[in-house]
């Protein structure tokens, strides 16, 4: 299987690409995304873009926020970048202050950022499993609390705000060997969004999460070569999935399609969960079929 990943990827094709959602959706709304720089995140960006948000973008490179904020602002959308490690809590604190500082209000958080490494579990270092963990539980769970305290220091939601977090995951049920850290660290955050889907429910704050099974990303080429020539065999239609089929998920539990689902987790992978197989880190000889 080729994987077209540029072009997928590709912010024009994202923009021109067919959406089931109209244009003016979330007029007036802002929509803050984590990890916007590339792949999921990027298209989740641009599609809140398209249909009228103003975006609050962060990542740690702003080199990769710039040019996904030049793009929008080319479209005539409105955008401010904040280079931020989601894992630092001081760089939480000054990403949601400056939003409000520029914008007055946040209606949807969209916890993007993330990623691991493959490595059999086996050989996994204490510093290693520290970093995936830091990066997918403890980096996630700072933006939902923060964002759940900013909500709460606005005081009672009114009619026109959304107060929406969408947290990305990945799909836990069959566990994805190579990956059993973020696997971990995913399960975590599944757990903690339907534990404060209750407790954030008379803030009028709705928490889901999104499972992407795998996905034509840029993120994709950290995997071996081996991994990746599986790739068609990770779900029942062999292909990957695409960022924009992510992102409607994503704008689905957003906007007020979404209105009465919290605590849910939206699986976007192709039947996946059901069939196929993904050696994240290459097949051990014990599971080769001849
Ligand atoms: C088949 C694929 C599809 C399914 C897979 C599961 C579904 C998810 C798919 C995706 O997420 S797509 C890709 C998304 N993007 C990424 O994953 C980004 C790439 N990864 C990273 O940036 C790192 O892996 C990181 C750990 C997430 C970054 O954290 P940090 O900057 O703190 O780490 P480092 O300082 O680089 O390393 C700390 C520590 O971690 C161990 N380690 C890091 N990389 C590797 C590696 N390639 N192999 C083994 N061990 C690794 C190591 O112990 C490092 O410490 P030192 O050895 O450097 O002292
Ligand atoms: N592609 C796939 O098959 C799947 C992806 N996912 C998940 O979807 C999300 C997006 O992945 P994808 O688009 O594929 O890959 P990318 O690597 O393109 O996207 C990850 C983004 O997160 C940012 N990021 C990573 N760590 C941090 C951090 N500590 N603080 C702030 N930003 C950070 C990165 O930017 P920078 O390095 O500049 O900070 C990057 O833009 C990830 O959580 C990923 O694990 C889940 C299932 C499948």
């Amino acid at each position: 299987m080729r994987l077209d990943i540029d072009a997928l990827n590709a912010p024009e094709a994202l923009w021109a690409a067919d959406t089931v959602y109209r244009a003016d959706l979330f007029r007036d709304r802002v929509a803050l995304v984590s990890g916007a720089g590339s792949g999921i995140g990027r298209a989740v960006a641009l599609l809140f873009a398209r249909l009228g948000a103003r975006l609050v973008i962060c990542g740690r490179t702003l080199e990769k926020l710039d040019a996904v904020a030049d793009f929008v602002r080319a479209k005539g959308g409105e955008v401010l970048a904040v280079p931020t490690n989601v894992r630092e809590p001081d760089q939480v604190e000054n990403l949601f202050a400056q939003a409000h500082a520029h914008y007055g209000r946040i209606d949807c958080v969209v916890n993007n950022a993330g990623g691991q490494f493959p490595q059999h579990a086996i050989d996994f270092t204490p510093k290693g499993w520290s970093a995936v963990i830091h990066n997918n539980l403890t980096g996630t769970w700072l933006m939902m609390q923060r964002a759940a305290r900013y909500w709460r220091d606005q005081g009672a939601a009114s009619a026109s705000m959304l107060r929406s977090i969408c947290n990305i995951v990945v799909v836990t049920e069959r566990g994805m060997p190579g990956v059993a850290h973020t696997v971990a660290a995913r399960a975590g955050i599944i757990g903690a969004s339907r534990t404060v889907a209750v407790e954030w429910a008379p803030l009028g704050i709705r928490v889901n999460c999104v499972a992407p099974g795998l996905t034509a990303t840029e993120g994709l080429r950290v995997y071996p070569p081996a991994a990746q020539k599986e790739f068609p065999l990770a779900n029942p239609m062999k292909r990957p999935g695409t960022p924009m089929e992510i992102a409607e998920a994503v704008v689905y539990l957003s906007a007020p399609s979404g209105s009465f689902i919290t605590g849910e987790v939206l699986t976007v992978d192709g039947g996946g969960r059901l069939w196929g197989e993904l050696w994240t880190a290459g097949r051990p000889e014990y599971y080769q079929f001849s």
